[in-house]
């Protein structure tokens, strides 16, 4: 998708965004920014995508983000987006660089431990499966095993972890991650609405757990789904190249709408 491939309704949408007293523009990470890969720790973002974050972040009245399921000096490792300028949020929502949007209990803590334990016992010994660490949340992998092997050993995390008291649980892009505190994208987006006061918020998202994102967006806001799948959000696109291409073009035009407004 070019600048000039844009749907017709999604571009009068995002035309109408640039032109808000103060914008906020987000982006999940993951099939998103960067594209899905074998190994999550290669997940490089495209650096188009992450050009026009950073162009957008240094605009008057406008404020760019990306809000992951990654740990948040994951997030900030594999984006490089480092300065500060473009707002990261990690842990589905619920990491910000001032800390957790919810204390982390030290019973949280044990519990997250007892889930590592039992996802590590799944894993060991089954190939391509594997178990990421974060720090309010564990993700067990099954991308890389066979489909029986993955099969089986996502039915073990459902019957196991995922039914103790405690645990909230979201199956994502062949994996299944359990935390040990409600994480939510749209208590995430909520807040950055609030604390930067911005009038429209342009959000995109490929997985589950962007659709609590969607589920916050309202009035001139945008929801794009990237990719396939079932979604509550009002628009599509394809995939991470047509992410950088939607972020370059509502970016330009919210060029163009501070330098006429700045004229007038
Ligand atoms: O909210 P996101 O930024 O989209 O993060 C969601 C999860 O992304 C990562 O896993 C996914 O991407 C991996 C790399 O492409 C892929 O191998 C895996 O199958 C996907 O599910 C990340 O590893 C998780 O921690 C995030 O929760």
């Amino acid at each position: 998708m070019s600048a000039t491939g844009v749907p017709p309704d999604l571009r009068e949408a995002l035309l109408a965004a640039a032109a808000a007293d103060r914008l906020l523009v987000a982006s999940d990470y993951d099939g998103c920014i960067a594209p899905i890969v074998s190994r999550p720790e290669d997940a490089a973002p495209d650096p188009a995508a992450i050009d026009a974050l950073r162009v957008a972040a240094g605009l008057q009245d406008t404020t760019a983000a990306v809000v992951s399921g990654r740990a948040l000096d994951d997030l900030v490792r594999l984006s490089g987006l480092s300065d500060g300028s473009v707002e990261l949020v990690g842990s589905h929502g619920s990491e910000f660089t001032t800390g957790f949007r919810q204390p982390v209990t030290d019973d949280a803590r044990a519990l997250l431990e007892r889930i590592i334990a039992e996802f590590r016992s799944i894993a060991i010994g089954v190939d391509g499966v594997t178990v990421e660490v974060k720090p309010v949340s564990t993700t067990l992998h099954v991308r890389n095993a066979a489909p029986n092997d993955a099969e089986v050993a996502l039915d073990r995390a459902r019957t196991g972890p995922a039914s103790w008291p405690g645990v909230q649980t979201t199956e994502g892009k062949a994996v299944i991650e359990l935390a040990v505190i409600e994480t939510s994208k749209g208590h995430a987006l909520d807040l950055l609405r609030e604390q930067h006061r911005s009038d429209v918020v342009v959000y995109l998202g490929d997985d589950v757990t962007d659709e609590k994102a969607f589920a916050h967006l309202r009035g001139r806001d945008v929801s794009i789904k990237v990719g396939d799948g079932d979604t509550i959000a009002t628009h599509h696109v394809g995939d991470p190249a047509d992410v950088a291409t939607v972020l370059e073009f509502v970016t330009a035009h919210r060029r163009e709408h501070l330098a006429e407004r700045a004229s007038s």
